[in-house]
């Protein structure tokens, strides 16, 4: 054999299986997203352009996977669910990552024209990514709880920040000390005392996040894509599991 000298190399490639029956959640977030929204001049704090593409990346994501159940989605970052007793790559922990990243910054690229038609790309966005493991559905409803739990501190924080910069010309030192030790009622009352601002008005999408599911699962060739809706919803009360009892079985 021509390679026969060679081939024992293939033996420093070591496997690198997940554990069995846990569900999979692989985590991307943008690399140096406060220079990357800087320089393609997103609004502040929320860019509806900037999250309906990190939407469209990801249903980019769930119609190529068909074992992502579900993805759940704010600022940067998305996170995506594999079923518990997925075999997808053997549960190769490298390749299900990769690709999954891969497929997501793809996509991000692909129909960055269309978000932004009158904005070039002035350099090539990139993510990293995280895969966890979770043994079970408790663990799996607290992990994405507390992900939009982030976002509403996040989006609450930055819509009162953006408020005192943009709206009040305070500069941005001072709209930090101003908000420092505040609690969330405090800056609920701010904002609407001062910008006249009813923060549970504002758009759902930047104070819940997005939540992508399948109305239409991949089920044969004539469907090989399913359909996947983009929510914005509480993903962080038990109700949405139970209306929803498919995803974690
Ligand atoms: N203006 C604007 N900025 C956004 C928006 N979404 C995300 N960002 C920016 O992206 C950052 C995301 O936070 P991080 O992921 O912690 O920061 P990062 O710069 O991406 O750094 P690393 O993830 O560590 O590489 C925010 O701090 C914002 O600066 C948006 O809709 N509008
Ligand atoms: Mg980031």
């Amino acid at each position: 054999m021509a390679n026969s000298r060679f081939a024992y190399v293939r033996s420093f490639e070591l496997p690198d299986p997940l554990l069995p029956s846990t569900y999979i959640v692989c985590r991307i977030d943008g690399r140096s997203f406060h220079r990357f929204t800087e320089a393609h001049g997103f609004d502040k704090p929320n860019d509806e352009r900037g999250l309906r593409l990190m939407d469209r990346a990801a249903e980019g994501v769930m119609r190529e996977v068909p074992d992502v159940l579900l993805a759940f989605g704010e600022s940067d970052e998305f996170s995506f669910l594999l079923k518990k007793d997925s075999t997808l790559y053997a549960r190769r922990s490298s390749k299900i990552l990769s690709t999954l990243l891969s497929i997501f910054t793809a996509n991000y690229v692909f129909h960055w024209p269309a978000h932004f038609p009158h904005t070039p790309l002035q350099h090539p966005p990139s993510f990293d990514a995280r895969i966890v493991l979770y043994p079970g559905e408790r663990e799996v409803r607290d992990y994405f709880a507390w992900r939009q739990a982030d976002t509403h501190i996040n989006n609450l924080y930055n819509t009162v920040f953006w408020a005192l910069v943009l709206q009040g010309g305070l500069d941005t030192t001072h709209a930090h000390a101003e908000l420092r030790g505040t609690i969330s009622s405090q800056k609920h009352e701010l904002l609407h005392a001062r910008f006249g601002i009813n923060y549970n008005a504002l758009p759902a999408r930047y104070r819940k996040g997005s939540v992508l599911v399948r109305t239409k699962p991949v089920l044969s060739p004539s469907n090989p894509n399913g359909e996947v809706a983009v929510l914005h919803v509480d993903i962080i009360r038990d109700e949405f599991w139970e209306e929803r009892p498919w995803l974690l079985r």
